[in-house]
């Protein structure tokens, strides 16, 4: 896309700040594929949705959007935005329903406007294989990875390619676990490689856009079945991936936070299936049927706070090393099950 065009017409969608905050709703470990582009002074973010190549920042209350791929019908982009940004949901009154809980209206005051985003879930379920133990930055370089060398050619900003997320036929018996791991997929492209296979086998999108419509248990228990997904991937994929409100991903971030705020962990040292259980039901208790949505809150508030550490870390560092650069990562929230290793190899102190 060039300049000329980056410059056509914002399409809008009146969105005030309190119901939005876009830069942390698109950065803060739910989806890994959005961009910011750096050419104008406010954040304009790129990415796709499905087939759509969209453009989009916040701005005087609206959330503005571009479509760069061509359209037949421009009420269809706006509900592919609102669908996936749930801009049908009143977050403000949520907010007010989860503020009285005083922990949670202490850690959210620095994050307003979180946005839980529906998105399609054959990506959610890959990306999320991905997150396990893993960095912000290079879950998003191996998810972009795959979309570049299994996806669609959707367009181009500036000198950026952006591609759509790969269908289950463009990858079943296509895909390769030595291709993934030159993409850098590691350990688990093998994980992603099976549970591509086992999806395929289980009827593709369909299958999956079917557990959305089973109850959250059983789209659980149906998704645990694949490789390479445990109590926490599967919690993300039915949170972020099949609109399930009320699954809540514990990792031992919310774990400490849970026993440290909320008293819930019966003084267990490791994060076994049962106290994972104990701690999705507290959140549940506290917050009712959208305890998802507010973990996505506070599970944002804990990167922020994470990302604050290393800056200053960093400050005090660059003192030190005299200009040389610190890599500046955050560290994916653990699972259960990695938890229990690092335990093993008393590598994380609990
Ligand atoms: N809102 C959340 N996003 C996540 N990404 C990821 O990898 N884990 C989580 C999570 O627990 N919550």
């Amino acid at each position: 896309m060039t300049r000329e065009a980056m410059k056509k017409q914002w399409e809008s969608i009146p969105v005030v700040s309190k119901e939005m905050n876009m830069e942390l709703t698109l950065s803060s470990g739910q989806a890994f594929r959005w961009v910011q582009l750096e050419e104008e002074e406010e954040k304009v973010w790129a990415g796709t949705v499905g087939e759509k190549l969209f453009i989009l920042r916040h701005h005087d209350d609206e959330l503005q959007y571009r479509v760069a791929t061509p359209t037949s019908d421009p009420s269809e982009d706006r509900q592919t935005l609102v669908d996936y940004f749930r801009l049908d949901v009143d977050l403000p009154s949520l907010y007010q329903q989860w503020s009285r809980d005083d922990n949670f209206r202490k850690k959210a005051s620095c994050c307003q406007g979180i946005r839980l985003l529906q998105q399609p879930p054959l990506e959610a379920l890959l990306a999320f294989i991905c997150s396990s133990n893993n960095h912000i930055s290079r879950i998003s370089a191996m998810v972009l990875r795959l979309c570049e060398r299994y996806g669609r050619f959707l367009g181009r900003i500036g000198d950026r390619d952006f591609h759509s997320f790969p269908t289950i036929t463009s990858l079943v018996g296509v895909v390769k676990e030595a291709v993934l791991r030159d993409l850098g997929f590691g350990y688990r492209a093998r994980y992603v490689r099976e549970s591509v296979e086992e999806v395929g086998r289980r009827g593709g999108e369909t299958w999956l856009e079917l557990l959305r419509q089973q109850p959250y248990e059983d789209a659980k228990a149906e998704l645990q079945q694949l490789p390479g997904v445990g109590s926490k991937v599967a919690d993300c994929m039915c949170l972020m991936g099949l609109g399930h409100l009320g699954a809540v991903p514990v990792d031992v971030h919310m774990w400490r936070l849970v026993q440290r705020d909320y008293r819930v962990g019966g003084g267990s040292s490791s994060l076994t299936p049962a106290v994972y259980c104990r701690v999705g039901d507290k959140f549940r208790e506290v917050f009712g049927e959208t305890a998802g949505w507010a973990q996505a809150v506070l599970f944002t508030a804990e990167l922020q706070m994470q990302k604050l550490g290393t800056q200053t870390g960093e400050r005090r560092a660059d003192k030190k090393t005299a200009g040389h650069k610190m890599p500046r990562k955050v560290r994916m929230p653990l699972s259960q099950d990695e938890c229990q290793d690092k335990r093993k190899t008393k590598r994380l102190k609990l």
